[in-house]
């Protein structure tokens, strides 16, 4: 059975919505996840600010906007008036809701409801559109069996031991729509993937069911070798290993979900990135093989602050690292890049929530230095300790550019740079340029 994910752009307008079915064969068992109708979510995160900072008149405007969209979206996407009156129904419910939260005390529990209103909007839409052209297909609701635990990890084995009854219950049908990004949490509360997530969602479907393949339909023909909102004359990759396409995604190639990898490598599932605009396109195949050796791509991470701590007590002293790095897991604050040198550490985080803290914690060991607005570009390729001149190649590109860190050797697939991200541009076009 394969796992089908449309993405935002992929059910964008009803005429991409009704599109899907050249794309799906509704003649083979699989499971298709949506993603909501693209910028449905950023409004769903606005209309949540809104109502955080009990700007209910602000949340009351956003949520009109957003439902005469969908009014528009439905007359075009039905012609049958019972199916375009029940399509009004399922706006008037969700929106419903939505106005409704105004009335009570509104936390980030709310917050979670309201974002979870894309997806089930875009799937219950689509679904009543198959109907309405006499496709059979089975709506499955993710919140049944897509579950995050305490540390906001999926659990493949409760999606599996969840999903498979539902699939037996309906063994004479082939199509299956469910949620991306929305799940349920440790309370039993509706709860999301994070930005980004149905990606996420598919793999761990497809690791739950021990699918065939998961593909990943989006607007682009598959991973390219540089970010294309920024590089022009990008191309494809036709192949990549689970590795590079984590670091890829990762390090800031928007197309994938830096998590949704992982499930999918674990149980060997292939994962195909694939363009709804051109299906015919070959698209980029990620599986356990590398296949040739070299630089591939190159994808660039914003919003990164450097912070450096310098001390003489470093010097041969064991346990430093331990007690620097036992700072930010008491911040629950992951590290990016790290490079050290006999009496200094300068490590990489994205994630400045609690940076006041962490910093007055480090002071504790010797000078600290921070330094944000910065970029990681990441090169990834296939270099492992015995390939040469791959670093050359790519320093020999940015050599006109301040270089802040480096790292190399972490892993056999990832060079990392930190910039200013003043240069990133600069820096992506000119190893761009070099490189390929
Ligand atoms: N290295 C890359 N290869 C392909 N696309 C990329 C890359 N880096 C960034 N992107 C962007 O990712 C976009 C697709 O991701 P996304 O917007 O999440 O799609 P969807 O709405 O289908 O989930 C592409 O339109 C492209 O601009
Ligand atoms: N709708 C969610 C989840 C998602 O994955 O969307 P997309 O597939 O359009 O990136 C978001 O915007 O974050």
């Amino acid at each position: 059975m394969k796992v089908l994910k449309f993405g935002g752009t992929s059910v964008g307008s009803p005429d991409r919505m009704k599109k899907l079915l050249n794309i799906i064969n509704a003649d083979e068992r699989q499971i298709v996840v949506l993603s909501a109708v693209s910028g449905t979510t950023n409004s769903l995160v606005e209309i949540g600010q809104a109502y955080l900072a009990s700007d209910k008149a602000r949340a009351a405007t956003l949520i009109a906007t957003l439902k005469d969209k969908y009014e528009l979206f439905i007359k075009e996407l039905f012609n049958d008036e019972k199916c375009l009156s029940r399509g009004k129904e399922v706006i008037d419910y969700h929106f419903g809701l939505l106005s409704q939260l105004s009335n009570d005390l509104f936390t980030h529990i709310e917050d979670k409801i309201v974002l979870a209103q894309g997806e089930l909007l875009s799937t219950t839409l689509y679904h009543v559109y198959l109907q309405e052209i006499g496709v059979p297909s089975v709506l499955l609701p993710a919140l049944d069996f897509m579950r995050v635990d305490e540390d906001h990890e999926p659990v493949v084995d409760y999606i599996t031991d969840h999903i498979n009854p539902l699939l037996n219950k309906h063994l004479e049908n082939k199509l299956f729509i469910t949620q991306g990004y929305i799940c349920k949490n440790s309370f039993g509360e509706i709860d999301n993937l994070r930005r980004g997530g149905s990606d996420y969602t598919a793999s761990l479907i497809g690791a739950a069911i021990r699918s065939e393949e998961v593909q990943i339909w989006t607007d682009i023909d598959g991973m390219h070798n540089n970010d294309p909102r920024i590089v022009k004359s990008t191309q494809p990759i036709s192949q990549l290993s689970f590795d590079e396409a984590a670091e890829l995604a990762y390090f800031g190639a928007k197309i994938l979900h830096p998590q949704s990898v992982f499930p999918a490598q674990k149980y060997k599932i292939p994962v195909r990135l694939l363009n709804t605009m051109d299906p015919q396109a070959a698209g980029t195949l990620i599986t356990g093989d590398s296949v040739k050796d070299g630089i591939k791509s190159i994808a660039a991470k914003d919003d990164i602050t450097a912070i450096k701590i310098q001390s003489s007590r470093m010097l041969l002293a064991y346990g430093f690292l331990r007690r620097v790095f036992e700072v930010f897991e008491r911040y629950k604050t992951s590290i990016d890049m790290i490079t050290t040198s006999e009496v200094g550490v300068s490590l990489t985080i994205d994630d400045t929530t609690h940076l006041g803290d962490i910093t007055k914690e480090l002071n504790s060991f010797g000078s600290v230095e921070l330094d944000v607005n910065h970029t990681i570009i990441c090169v990834v390729g296939d270099f492992g300790a015995d390939k040469h001149g791959y670093a050359a190649r790519v320093l020999e590109s940015v050599k006109h550019i301040p270089i802040r860190m480096i790292s190399y050797g972490g892993s056999d697939h990832n060079l990392s740079l930190l910039v200013k991200t003043e240069d990133k541009v600069e820096a992506l076009r000119s190893l761009h340029s070099r490189l390929f």
